[in-house]
């Protein structure tokens, strides 16, 4: 396993959210994350990047103890985090969204650095010059995945990339996601939509009320179990 957490525990000041999860992505792999609303999910996210601090278990990248990393050097070691809700720099165009990032990068690499990011999203190409907080959510969605391609990410966190997204456009960010994951991206998918999530994951599991309640094989033969799971 690349990313591999094992009986996490951590929660907020006075909170424990997530006791005792265990969960790995393995190299080149993509692993779901599905679960209610509040069931912990980006809390697990978090934990990973390093925005928490877990009071017990351990985080591995790569066979190496990071639980103590702060977030720069896992960002550093190949993680990304796009987080809920398409965040960018609103007043900035969505280019300059892209060079802001570009900006942490050696000078040589800067350009195709953001030319890279741009191929994966062509739908942005046409909207360059407006202000992100102008776009489309799936406008900015797709701008907040490529602003975190830019520094060259092994495993990407990816929290509800689809969620508040208009259905017109969801397709085309599962899509894209599809496509990261078959050039050998890893990603730690956040889904509320089981169907997507399973397609595209080897692994699954599902949190409930801050604990992993099911975990198994990803693939369309898991979605009945899971959105038993779920109760869907
Ligand atoms: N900053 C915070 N301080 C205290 N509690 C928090 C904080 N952020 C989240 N929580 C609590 O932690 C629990 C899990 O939240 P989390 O955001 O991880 O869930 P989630 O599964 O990602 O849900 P959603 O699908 O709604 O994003 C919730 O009960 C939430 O109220």
């Amino acid at each position: 396993m690349m990313l591999e957490i094992e009986n996490l525990t951590v929660g907020y000041d006075r909170t424990t959210v997530l006791r005792d999860v265990s969960l790995g992505c393995a190299e080149h792999g993509v692993a779901a994350v599905l679960g209610h609303n509040g069931a912990g999910k980006t809390t697990l996210l978090k934990a990973a990047i390093g925005l928490l601090r877990p009071s017990a278990g351990t985080i591995r990248l790569d066979g190496e103890d990071i639980t103590r990393h702060a977030s720069h050097r896992r960002v550093h070691a190949g993680l990304a985090y796009v987080p809920q809700g398409q965040r960018s720099f609103e007043q900035l165009s969505a280019l300059e969204n892209l060079q802001v990032v570009a900006d942490g990068q050696p000078r040589s690499r800067r350009r195709a650095a953001v030319q890279e990011a741009l191929d994966r999203f062509p739908a942005l190409q046409a909207v360059l010059d407006r202000q992100a907080g102008l776009l489309s959510g799936g406008q900015r969605q797709q701008l907040a995945i490529a602003r975190a391609l830019i520094t060259k990410p092994r495993l990407l966190l990816l929290d509800e990339p689809t969620e508040g997204i208009q259905p017109s456009v969801v397709l085309e960010i599962e899509q894209a996601v599809e496509s990261l994951a078959a050039d050998g991206m890893s990603i730690l998918l956040v889904e509320q939509h089981v169907g997507f999530a399973i397609r595209v994951a080897q692994n699954y599991t599902v949190l409930a009320a801050g604990r992993a309640t099911h975990q198994g094989d990803g693939g369309l033969a898991a979605r009945d179990s899971v959105r038993e799971a779920l109760a869907l």
